[in-house]
């Protein structure tokens, strides 16, 4: 049996009326089905008449109007879900009065809500939210695939712990493991020799919560999923069995890590959004780029330098965030590169996933803090034939392989380091504002903490 379902639905003026009142009839005539009411959204061609009450008398139920017939009325739209706790919005309107642009929009304010946003051809859901965490807690969020939300987390989860809040870190990847994986970062030692044991027993010993465990040295729960739809859903995760764990195990706050542009499907306090200045401009401006950054409470804006970005596309992305996300701070960052081990005065071979055009910049950075001479850099960590070349080639050159703990980290660059006698560093990426103008990074990340504290205390 379906569930009821009350639809406020969306009408135009290239529709002659009694064509709309009939598709609305028809919609009506299911059982499950209860049309509240209509927003008109613009279109002149075939409208007799744009008066309100004449309109809604026609059309036999309540029609509501926006303050300009030539724009979309985004707010009222928002307005009528609230006010007559709709379940669906149901697009009865086209070409020239929507474009898949302002559908996004649209659909990124319904979905926002809670409601359904659905067409002809096409239905875009809420996220999934399980209302689990017994904690207060936050989740990072991004608009991509290695944007930085595994630093930012792990960054996050060292600032929480030493100001004595206690927190515990849920991930997702795809690498992640069967059932959710309890790693004990806070007592385990997590070495190299360690992580090549759990590689040898078929897991994926460089996913996000190894790495978190490793860089923040605090309890990180890893869990897995398939799948990320458009605006941030899960096709299948462990992460509410992973959430269910963080309850039970020590520890006084829970941060939910994202995996690529997929969002955690647990209710928290708080959003930490991250996105990357080196997108595409599109991806964050439209489809549910806008919606993701509605969702935070606090934005971080990665690779904010160049050739990743520009200075004038760093400043129209914030603009836009400002203009989506008026309440939400921002912060524009870049990353620099930390060894979690000495490396002064070793040679080092540096394998990265970051961007050969950044090469330069990140090995100045570790030669001029960490006293180290790199000789060889592979940009390869992604691609295990040609990391397996760039390793072959500078293997007899190096004492120090330095890398991240990231895609082939452990089953390749760790696997042949060790076996060529090289010891093994791991590498951190913190994230830095660009300048003083923002606000202070450390805080505003407590901030948010605190946010949530207050938010779940009030529950
Ligand atoms: N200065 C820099 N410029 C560009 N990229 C950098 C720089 N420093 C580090 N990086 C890259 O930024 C990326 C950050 O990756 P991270 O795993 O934190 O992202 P993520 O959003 O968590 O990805 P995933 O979706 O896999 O969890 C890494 O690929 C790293 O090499
Ligand atoms: O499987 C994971 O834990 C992460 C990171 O894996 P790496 O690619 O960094 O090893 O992948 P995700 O699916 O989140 O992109």
């Amino acid at each position: 049996m379906k569930n009821m379902e009350k639809i406020v639905c969306l009408v135009d003026g290239e529709h002659y009326l009694p064509v709309t009142k009939s598709a609305i009839e028809i919609l009506n005539s299911l059982e499950h089905v209860d049309v509240v009411a209509t927003v008109f959204i613009g279109g002149t061609e075939k409208l007799r008449t744009d008066n309100p009450e004449s309109y809604a008398k026609m059309m036999g139920m309540p029609v509501h109007f926006g303050p300009d017939e030539n724009e979309i009325p985004y707010d009222l739209i928002v307005e009528m879900i609230k006010e007559y706790n709709a379940d669906v919005v149901m697009d009865l309107s086209d070409e020239p009065v929507l474009d898949y642009t302002k559908r996004f929009k649209i659909a990124s304010k319904v979905i926002r809500e809670g409601a359904l946003y659905r067409g002809p051809d096409f239905e875009f859901q809420p996220l999934t939210e399980y209302k689990i965490p017994t904690k207060p807690s936050l989740k990072i969020l991004g608009t991509g695939k290695r944007i930085g939300k595994t630093a930012v987390s792990a960054f996050a989860a060292r600032l929480i712990d030493e100001n004595g809040y206690e927190p515990c870190v849920v991930a997702m990847g795809r690498g992640g493991p069967e059932e959710p994986e309890i790693v004990r970062g806070d007592e385990l030692k997590i070495t190299p020799e360690f992580l090549m044991e759990q590689s040898n027993k078929g897991v994926h010993a460089a996913s996000d919560h190894w790495e978190d465990a490793l860089m923040s040295r605090i309890l990180t729960i890893g869990c897995r999923r398939c799948g990320g739809g458009m605006s941030g859903d899960v096709f299948m995760t462990n992460m509410k069995k992973g959430a269910e764990i963080a309850n039970e195990v020590e520890s006084k706050f829970i941060i939910f890590e994202g995996s690529g542009a997929a969002i955690p499907p647990v209710k928290t306090d708080k959003h930490i959004a991250l996105i990357g200045a080196n997108q595409p401009i599109l991806n964050i401006t439209n489809f549910f780029g806008p919606f993701r950054i509605s969702l935070a409470d606090l934005v971080i804006l990665t690779m904010c330098e160049e050739p990743m970005s520009t200075p004038s596309k760093m400043k129209a992305i914030e603009e836009f965030i400002s203009e989506i996300n008026p309440n939400a701070k921002i912060i524009s960052t870049v990353f620099r590169p930390k060894p979690h081990g000495d490396i002064n005065g070793k040679n080092v071979l540096f394998a990265t996933t970051a961007p050969d055009e950044v090469k330069d910049v990140l090995v100045s950075h570790l030669e001029e803090n960490y006293g180290c001479k790199v000789v060889g850099t592979t940009p390869h960590l992604s691609n295990r034939p040609l990391l397996q070349k760039d390793i072959e080639k500078y293997i007899d050159h190096v004492d120090v392989m330095l890398t991240e703990l990231k895609a082939a980290a452990v089953d390749v660059a760790t696997k042949d380091s060790l076996e060529a006698g090289l010891e093994v560093v791991y590498c951190d990426n913190i994230p830095i504002a660009i300048d003083d103008t923002y606000p202070d990074l450390d805080e505003s990340i407590l901030e948010i903490v605190d946010g949530a504290i207050e938010d779940f205390n009030k529950k």
